[in-house]
């Protein structure tokens, strides 16, 4: 029988476990932050339990009371946030990786290994999986699809895997995941949860298999951290790690110690910067040179009404794509920004704005671009009104560039 601890306590809500979940041990280790284990190797009591310790770690096993033998195989610090993540996702595991990209790595790895080398992924997703995919740079071999619908004729004996990202990355599609876990019938689902977080999405609660992030972005918080997660079953646990350790995949330790403090504010960053956005997506329905907002909150953009207390998604987030109308300008808005920072990323307490068709999304094939006019943005801790006077402003003088160029053709 598995003890009652901070971390699997069913009772605590979310906001406790975010502040206390994988800190259980602190106590008797007599400290109050998590310590950070830096050990590159680990001292081994004897041949023979040295030896055990290896194989089980190598085989996808929990350290357990045995020597942790080497970094690359298992580490404390990497533990204790992968418990807390998995207690945010309703998980039974986590495994945490160096980045969103290596999570994806393994899980299309393990996934081949487990069931087939048959992918079916849901567009649109972050540039660098749609990538990764079509390169069949792992072996596997995708079917691209556009709808939950598609999913379903898409699905084969030897599909390993279903892969979905909602809400997706630049133009926040939204993907109802009962039905694509029923589309996907046996083949398990991955979510892409990035964007959403386990404050407002649980995806395993509704019957996916796995649930991955980049930690990178709202997970560390801060843009000073690379790193990647995915809340699971022991079962795909088990056929995770030994994909990390052969591959050398595993988080950093003071990454993973930057992501577990990370998960300390995530629902009060979340919330806020959720705020913030809401203010900024409706004042951005009213700013010249603005043709389209794409935000979960608004009318249009949630047809399925995934958005809500109670629903799928608690809430709509604090990412939005806007499209205003041309590469020119969706350049002049980018560089003409003062307070919103010009750079890829996300989930950062400042405010971003990037071209995915240039940046993000760069690599992906000319059908599943995102238009040329569109821009993503973060919405960060800022006061919205100081970000929606920075748009304002770029916009504006995106506008008097346009009409001056237009002026000197005549
Ligand atoms: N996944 C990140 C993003 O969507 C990083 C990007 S491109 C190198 O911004």
């Amino acid at each position: 029988m598995v003890a009652m601890t901070t971390s699997n306590d069913a009772r605590l809500r979310l906001d406790s476990l975010a502040v206390h979940a994988g800190r259980d041990e602190l106590r008797s280790l007599g400290v109050h932050a998590a310590p950070i284990d830096l050990s590159s190797t680990n001292p081994l009591a004897g041949v023979d339990s040295g030896g055990d310790a290896y194989e089980r770690l190598a085989t996808g096993g929990d350290v357990g009371d045995g020597s942790a033998v080497y970094q690359r195989l298992w580490n404390p610090t990497v533990a204790r946030f992968e418990q807390a993540l998995a207690a945010l996702e309703g998980a039974e595991a986590a495994v945490a990786f160096a980045s969103g990209m290596a999570t994806t790595t393994a899980v299309l790895t393990a996934a081949r290994q487990r069931r087939g080398a048959h992918v079916v992924a849901l567009r649109p997703l972050y540039g660098g999986t749609d990538h990764l995919l079509a390169t069949g740079l792992l072996g596997t071999e995708t079917t691209f699809v556009d709808s939950v619908e598609a999913v379903e004729r898409a699905v084969r004996p030897d599909t390993g895997l279903v892969i979905a990202e909602t809400p997706a990355n630049p133009t926040l599609e939204l993907v109802d995941l009962d039905a694509l876990v029923a589309a996907a019938g046996e083949a398990p689902v991955l979510v892409d949860n990035t964007f959403a977080t386990p404050v407002l999405q649980r995806p395993l609660d509704h019957g996916a298999a796995l649930s991955m992030h980049s930690a990178t972005k709202y997970i560390g918080g801060h843009g000073d951290v690379l790193g990647g997660v995915v809340a699971c079953d022991e079962a795909w646990a088990r056929a995770l790690r030994p994909v990390r350790a052969i591959t050398g995949a595993i988080a950093h330790p003071l990454s993973a110690y930057l992501m577990h403090r990370g998960l300390q504010t995530l629902p009060l960053r979340v919330r806020a910067q959720q705020a913030g956005a809401v203010r900024v997506a409706e004042a951005l329905l009213d700013l010249p040179g603005v043709r389209a907002v794409r935000f979960p909150g608004l009318d249009g953009c949630d047809p399925r009404g995934l958005v809500g207390p109670g629903r799928q998604m608690a809430g709509p987030g604090s990412m939005l794509a806007i499209d205003v109308g041309s590469f020119a300008a969706a350049a002049a808005v980018a560089e003409g920004v003062r307070l919103f920072t010009h750079a890829v990323s996300l989930g950062s307490v400042d405010s971003l704005i990037q071209h995915p068709a240039s940046l993000t999304h760069r690599p992906v094939a000319p059908e599943a671009k995102p238009d040329a006019g569109v821009l993503r943005l973060s919405i960060g801790l800022e006061h919205p009104d100081d970000l929606i006077a920075d748009l304002a402003q770029a916009l504006e003088a995106t506008a008097v560039t346009a009409r001056t160029a237009a002026a000197a053709m005549r």
